[in-house]
């Protein structure tokens, strides 16, 4: 696993942050057109002439771009960052983005859902939940020095996941064999009510054996 140290300051890496943030900001900006679009009831014109004018921007964006996402690095602060995950992109739209906290247990995160994850009526997608846990299972491995991909997760969904409001997930590593770890976590309310848990195998590839107690730290 290839991890670049961000620009520093001497190179140019305050004017480089300041665009990251910028971007940030647009990544947020358009998980509220994703919720914008999801609820919007307006005449179909104005669809359509919003629809025209989301084009135009676009290409804009479109104008300047790299081949891939942005890619894992370490930040400024030291510590590690994915800009362009999924999960945890600030400047990524798809990702919620999750925010996890290294806890004396394991992890905790407090993830909102949003109505543009929508699955069952008015409740969250079983997928997005899973890939959720998925990542803050990894995160957990991660910050016990064993950082891994995910071989299996098995889920079990208790109740309906409400979204539009502030939830508690947690995580931790519960047993390990060699380059295995296993973790166990759920997502609940703020009141203790299981919503969905799981439990991942994650593997250490044999190449990142070398950096994966030094990840732990910058988790
Ligand atoms: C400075 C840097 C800071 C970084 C700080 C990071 C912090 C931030 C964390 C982010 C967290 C992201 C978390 C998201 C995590 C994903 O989303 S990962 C994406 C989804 N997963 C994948 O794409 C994995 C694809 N699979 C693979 O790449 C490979 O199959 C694996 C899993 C790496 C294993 O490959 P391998 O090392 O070649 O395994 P192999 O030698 O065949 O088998 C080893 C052992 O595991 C067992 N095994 C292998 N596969 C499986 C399986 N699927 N099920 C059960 N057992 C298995 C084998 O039977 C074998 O067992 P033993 O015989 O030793 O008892």
């Amino acid at each position: 696993m290839t991890v670049e140290t961000a620009a520093t300051e001497e190179t140019g890496g305050s004017d480089r942050e300041s665009r990251l943030a910028a971007l940030g900001v647009l990544a947020e900006q358009v998980r509220e057109l994703m919720d914008a679009v999801v609820l919007t009831d307006v005449a179909e014109d104005e669809i359509a002439r919003v629809t025209e004018e989301v084009a135009v921007l676009t290409e804009r964006l479109r104008a300047a771009r790299r081949d891939t996402p942005l890619q894992p690095e370490i930040a400024p602060d030291g510590s590690f960052r994915h800009l362009g995950n999924a999960v945890a992109g600030d400047c990524n739209p798809y990702a919620l983005p999750l925010k996890a906290e290294v806890t004396p247990d394991g992890v905790r995160a407090e993830p909102t859902f949003r109505p543009m994850h929508e699955g069952p009526p008015n409740s969250v997608h079983g997928g997005v939940t899973a890939m959720i846990l998925d990542h803050l299972f990894g995160t957990a491995a991660a910050a016990a020095g064993r950082l891994g991909m995910t071989a299996s997760l098995t889920v079990r969904y208790r109740r309906p996941t409400p979204y539009g409001r502030p939830l508690v997930a947690d995580a931790a590593v519960t047993r390990t064999e060699g380059r295995k770890t296993w973790v166990d976590g759920r997502i609940a309310t703020p009141d203790g009510t299981v919503l969905v848990e799981a439990t991942g195998l994650f593997i250490t590839p044999t190449a990142w054996l070398p950096a994966s107690e030094e990840v732990a730290d910058r988790v």
